[in-house]
């Protein structure tokens, strides 16, 4: 599945995207005018093969949820058992990913991907509301291993969490989203994230690291010192994706790589959120190159990391707000946004049909 999805996915369309150039240029507005919002309309052109393309809607967050091995370095303040608890409240509609995908109006899917705890309630016989918050049981293993001992996972666990990202993608598109939006939980995670971001993108580890959840000056210092530790165990290879991603990686950062492709090779875009979606958007750009024209990055993570990785990537976000939460909250609030660029193409007027002169 993960060989087929890589081989689906194509350049962007060239026809399409020069019908949104011409477009944009008859627009009642100054060319140019719209900043980012243009050549991103473009690019959702092509992607779509379509000009206009399709109104990105409606818009599916996809939140996968796993847990660390690497936790017990003491690289974060948070116990462990916070990411089951979370996942309960994400069930319960009661986190910002929540009160944020209920203003943009799009459907929550939570995965449980690798949680190494209970999660409160989940196995309760209360009929869930079918337009609420959805749980997707599909644990590979209960957290990764820790990966200054020895591999985070085998090759295998890292290709069916891969393949699960697949298949969520492609069971929320058959469903009707427009949009995908990644989001991520799980205490940790942003450890793996910074040792993804110093494989893939070539950077020393304390570019790649930051304060994650909110960590001391010492914790801080710990947290560079196991991603330098992974880094030199593993010596990970980009050119092997499942390698790196089974060496320092998480299982929600292998199902978030394998969304994107998922959603790439369907042709359908996919909002990227904050440090663990775009270090997880570096493995799927190693797996197929163009799986990048499917990426918006919705915003700039205050994590360090997130800058390298968009930097490698080529991708500009589209807000900038000091945002790191997770959970998707930076990519919802990206997506009017997203919606806007798209939208122009649907129906503002030109300046032969509204009668206004140009330049
Ligand atoms: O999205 C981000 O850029 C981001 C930045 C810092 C922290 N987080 C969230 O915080 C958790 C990981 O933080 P930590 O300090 O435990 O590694 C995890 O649940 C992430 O969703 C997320
Ligand atoms: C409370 C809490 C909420 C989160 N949401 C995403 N990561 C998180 C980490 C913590 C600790």
């Amino acid at each position: 599945m993960l060989e087929s999805t890589v081989a689906a996915i194509q350049p962007l369309d060239e026809a399409a995207m020069a019908a949104a150039r011409e477009l944009q240029g008859r627009l009642t507005k100054p060319a140019g005018s719209l900043g980012a919002l243009e050549p991103l309309s473009v690019r959702l052109a092509g992607l779509a093969g379509a000009c206009p393309p399709p109104l990105p809607e409606p818009a599916a967050v996809a939140i996968f949820a796993g847990d660390h091995g690497v936790h017990a370095q003491g690289v974060t303040p948070w116990p462990q058992e916070v990411t089951a608890q979370m996942i309960a409240n994400f069930l319960a509609g009661g986190a910002v990913v929540n009160a944020f995908a209920r203003q943009a109006g799009a459907s929550v899917t939570v995965v449980d991907v690798g949680v190494a705890t209970p999660i409160p309630g989940a196995d309760s016989e209360e009929s869930a509301d079918p337009a609420g918050p959805r749980l997707v049981a599909a644990n590979v293993r209960p957290g990764t291993r820790d990966m200054t001992v020895t591999a985070a996972l085998t090759r295998d666990e890292a290709r069916a969490a891969v393949e699960t990202g697949i298949r969520v993608a492609g069971e929320l598109i058959d469903a009707g989203a427009g949009i995908l939006l990644t989001g991520d939980m799980g205490i940790g995670n942003t450890t793996p994230s910074a040792t993804l971001i110093a494989a893939f993108a070539r950077v020393d580890a304390e570019a790649a690291t930051g304060r994650g959840t909110g960590v001391d000056d010492e914790t801080y210092a710990r947290k560079v010192s196991v991603v330098r530790a992974a880094l030199a165990r593993h010596e990970p290879d980009p050119a092997d994706p499942l390698g790196v991603l089974a060496a320092v990686g998480g299982l929600e950062h292998a199902a978030l790589a394998g969304l994107i492709l998922g959603a790439a090779a369907r042709r359908v875009p996919v909002l990227l959120d904050g440090v663990i979606a775009v270090s997880a958007a570096l493995a799927a750009a190693a797996f197929a190159p163009d799986a990048v024209g499917a990426m918006v990055a919705g915003h700039r993570s205050a994590e360090p990391g997130a800058t390298a990785a968009l930097r490698h990537l080529g991708l500009e976000p589209l807000i900038d707000l000091g945002l790191r939460l997770g959970e998707g909250t930076g990519a919802l609030l990206a997506l009017p946004v997203v919606t806007g660029a798209v939208r122009v193409l649907h129906e503002v007027a030109t300046f032969d049909s509204a009668g206004v002169a140009e330049k």
